[in-house]
């Protein structure tokens, strides 16, 4: 049994290999000629998956160590009888702690936020939801939009117009291109003109959600706006303007904790397992908790950001990206996916308060760390 796993999923042959022979390779690149021996291949959102790729071959199984799907060209896949499987809701918490992490970050938004602003969330699944959670957990107030959801999931669920007339808009939709609700090009200036003054407007979807024209006119037409873009269109090769109008820009890195690969890449391995009848040893991919100290910092704002950036510093990320912004940027935005440095969730760490804690700022806590997305 040959399984072909891209390079950067972590863990791969301690899981995969209890299965088979591993061969790592670069998703980018990867061709045609290349799987011909694989029986299962392992990919991330950036290898194409279709007939292109795969006519001919004898891959059986197809996993994508991903949320998103968009790559795969599934209604192909069906038709060769090829086994496929994603990993839904697998980095959700780590898109959520980049929302927050990037909401800290942005003067005075999250204190505007907890004096009674609110979010609009584009897109109510996994990740939505959880950002939905986490606002919640810190009083913050939220709209959403998503067409396919019940209304009576949630009664914060609205149409897109409410829901863009927003102190933030948090773009959390998959790319779909055709159905009942495409969501290409989703939003174009006319939605986005209606964030309040010195809004934000954050995408952690797919870039093609947003149109880029759009965006770069948005910015003339509003520049109290701030953008935060951590997906963008043409990937690797993004548009170096919009990246410069960036309040903050990130190379897609928003589900780049630690936990939420290794979570994607176990919920591949398992069904990988599960088609052969195999049996996976699970021991072997937990991961110990990080040691994190929060510096003393008073009550509500200042305790939020402490606390959220001393886990993940989102500005951290832009500093990378705004160095690779003058050399080669489709070349720079795949190295800094590649050699991203380990990232933890809030969940996964063992938190020092050297000051104490106050009975709201440890309820807080437990809002914010209570783990939602299991194994
Ligand atoms: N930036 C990053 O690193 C990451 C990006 N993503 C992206 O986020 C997307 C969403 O992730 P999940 O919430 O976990 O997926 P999900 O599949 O759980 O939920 C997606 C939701 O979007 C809704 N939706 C579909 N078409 C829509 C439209 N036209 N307008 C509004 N909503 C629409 C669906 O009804 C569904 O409820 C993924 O498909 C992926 O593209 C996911 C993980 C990491
Ligand atoms: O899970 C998804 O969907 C994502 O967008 C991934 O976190 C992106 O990572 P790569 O698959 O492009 O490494």
């Amino acid at each position: 049994m040959k399984i072909w796993v891209d390079e950067n999923i972590p863990l791969a042959e301690t899981l995969f290999g209890q299965l088979g022979d591993v061969v790592p390779f670069a998703g980018r690149t990867l061709g045609h000629g290349d799987v011909q021996e694989a029986d299962a291949l392992v990919v991330r959102s950036v290898t194409q998956v279709n007939a292109s790729l795969l006519a001919g071959s004898r891959v059986k199984f197809v996993g994508t160590a991903t949320i998103g799907v968009d790559h795969l060209d599934l209604p192909w896949l069906a038709q060769q009888g090829i086994t496929v499987c994603s990993a839904p809701g697998s980095n959700a918490q780590s898109v959520a702690e980049y929302v927050l992490s990037a909401l800290a970050a942005l003067g005075t938004t999250l204190e505007d936020l907890l004096a009674g602003g609110c979010v609009g969330i584009v897109g109510f699944g996994n990740v939505g939801r959880q950002v939905a959670r986490c606002l919640a957990a810190l009083g913050i107030a939220y709209r959403a939009y998503d067409p396919w959801m019940p209304d009576d999931l949630d009664p914060n669920l609205t149409d897109l117009d409410a829901v863009t007339a927003s102190q933030v808009l948090c773009c959390h939709a998959p790319l779909v291109k055709d159905g009942a609700h495409p969501s290409y090009h989703l939003l174009g200036v006319e939605d986005l003109t209606r964030l309040d003054t010195g809004g934000v407007l954050l995408n952690a979807g797919r870039g093609g959600v947003l149109d880029t024209e759009a965006l770069l006119s948005l910015k003339q037409q509003r520049p109290d706006i701030a953008l935060v873009m951590d997906v963008w269109e043409n990937e690797p090769a993004i548009d170096l303007s919009l990246a410069q109008q960036c309040a903050i820009a990130t190379p897609h890195i928003a589900g780049y904790s630690l936990d939420g690969k290794i979570r994607g890449a176990v919920m591949i391995a398992r069904a990988l397992a599960q088609q052969l009848g195999a049996s996976l040893d699970e021991a072997v991919f937990s991961q110990s908790s990080a040691e994190v100290k929060v510096p003393a910092s008073g009550e509500g704002a200042h305790f939020i950001r402490s606390l959220i950036h001393s886990v993940y510093d989102v500005r951290e990320d832009d500093q990378r990206f705004r160095h690779i912004l003058t050399g080669d940027v489709a070349a720079g935005f795949d190295r800094l996916r590649k050699d991203y440095p380990v990232r933890r969730e809030l969940a996964a760490c063992d938190f020092d308060f050297p000051g104490g804690l106050s009975e709201q700022q440890r309820d807080l806590l437990l809002a914010l760390t209570t783990p939602t997305a299991n194994l």
